[in-house]
């Protein structure tokens, strides 16, 4: 209930973009253009087939979350959407992806390419542990190109202001990454993906090794970065999904079952499921 209550004042304080954007949802209009388009995916891990012919629209500079119990298949919905599904071995992937109109499972796309394009972030800090926090940075930009040193210095910089980390380091670059706190990491980690400049961020569960303080950090961040970037976040934490995601797709067993607006789907959802599932009666 007590999620109910955090999206009831959430709605609250935004009746007009809430109200509308049903209203034009219920039209079968998307509230903002469309940047990453699903149809029909399926993804297995050897003959275990988890997703279930998932189609669903991500609106371009939004904010879309990803619910559902432990094990419903949201890692692996967002690992699909920039091909890192496919590196476990044994695993598959059918139907499509498009990325502003193509299909990154077209034949002769490149991988490597596509997740430079769709960064992502993952559940605990990755930071590379033997390099420097400019290096962790820097290391996406030397891998594509041979940019100049002092424009590459520049998109470190500009990267770690993105990620509201520059303060915090700006004297202490060439310090191991390692010295940092987990929050800082965690923020390290998503200067690191947009110092290639992507179109898309995707987060797989961002906060769940942080304290409240650094979760709250990263919301302002990830709140803030949407102005620039298409992101989809995987969460756990319903007050987080109601505090910064736009829309929100509720998924149980490797299936889309709900997918609408935020406020829509904490206050006024339309599957049983769904309401079970927001109310804490399961997962
Ligand atoms: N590498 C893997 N090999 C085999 N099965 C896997 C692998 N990764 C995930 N799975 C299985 O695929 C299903 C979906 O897992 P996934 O990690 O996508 O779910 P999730 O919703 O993200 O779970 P959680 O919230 O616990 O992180 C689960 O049944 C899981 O056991």
């Amino acid at each position: 209930m007590e999620v109910l209550r955090v999206a009831e004042r959430d709605a609250a304080s935004t009746p007009a973009s809430a109200g509308e954007a049903n209203t034009r949802e219920r039209k079968g209009v998307m509230e903002s253009s469309i940047k990453l388009s699903v149809h029909g995916l399926s993804a297995w891990y050897g003959d275990r087939k988890v997703l279930h012919g998932v189609s669903l629209e991500v609106g371009a500079k939004a904010i879309t979350a990803i619910i559902g119990p432990s094990g419903c298949g949201k890692s692996t919905l967002i690992r699909c959407l920039n091909r890192m599904h496919e590196v476990v071995p044994g695993a598959r992937v059918e139907g499509s992806v498009y990325v502003d109109g193509a299909d990154i499972y077209a034949p002769g796309v490149d991988p490597v390419m596509v997740r430079r394009r769709i960064g992502m972030v993952f559940q605990r800090p990755t930071p590379f542990p033997t390099m420097s926090i400019f290096d962790n940075v820097a290391s996406g930009l030397r891998l594509g190109g041979r940019l100049p040193k002092p424009q590459i210095a520049e998109r470190v910089e500009q990267a770690l202001r993105a990620a509201a980390l520059w303060d915090e380091v700006k004297d202490r670059l060439n310090a191991p990454a390692t010295a940092l706190s987990g929050g800082q990491q965690q923020r390290l980690c998503i200067a690191r993906a947009l110092a290639v400049d992507p179109d898309v961020l995707l987060l797989d569960e961002p906060t769940s090794a942080l304290d409240p303080a650094a979760t709250a950090r990263i919301e302002d961040l990830v709140t803030e970065l949407k102005q620039r970037y298409t992101i989809v976040i995987v969460t756990h934490n319903m007050q987080q999904a109601a505090r910064v995601a736009d829309r929100t797709a509720f998924f149980l067993n490797g299936e889309l079952i709900e997918y609408g607006p935020t406020s829509a789907i904490f206050t006024r959802p339309r599957d049983k499921r769904t309401e079970d599932y927001i109310t804490g009666r399961f997962g």
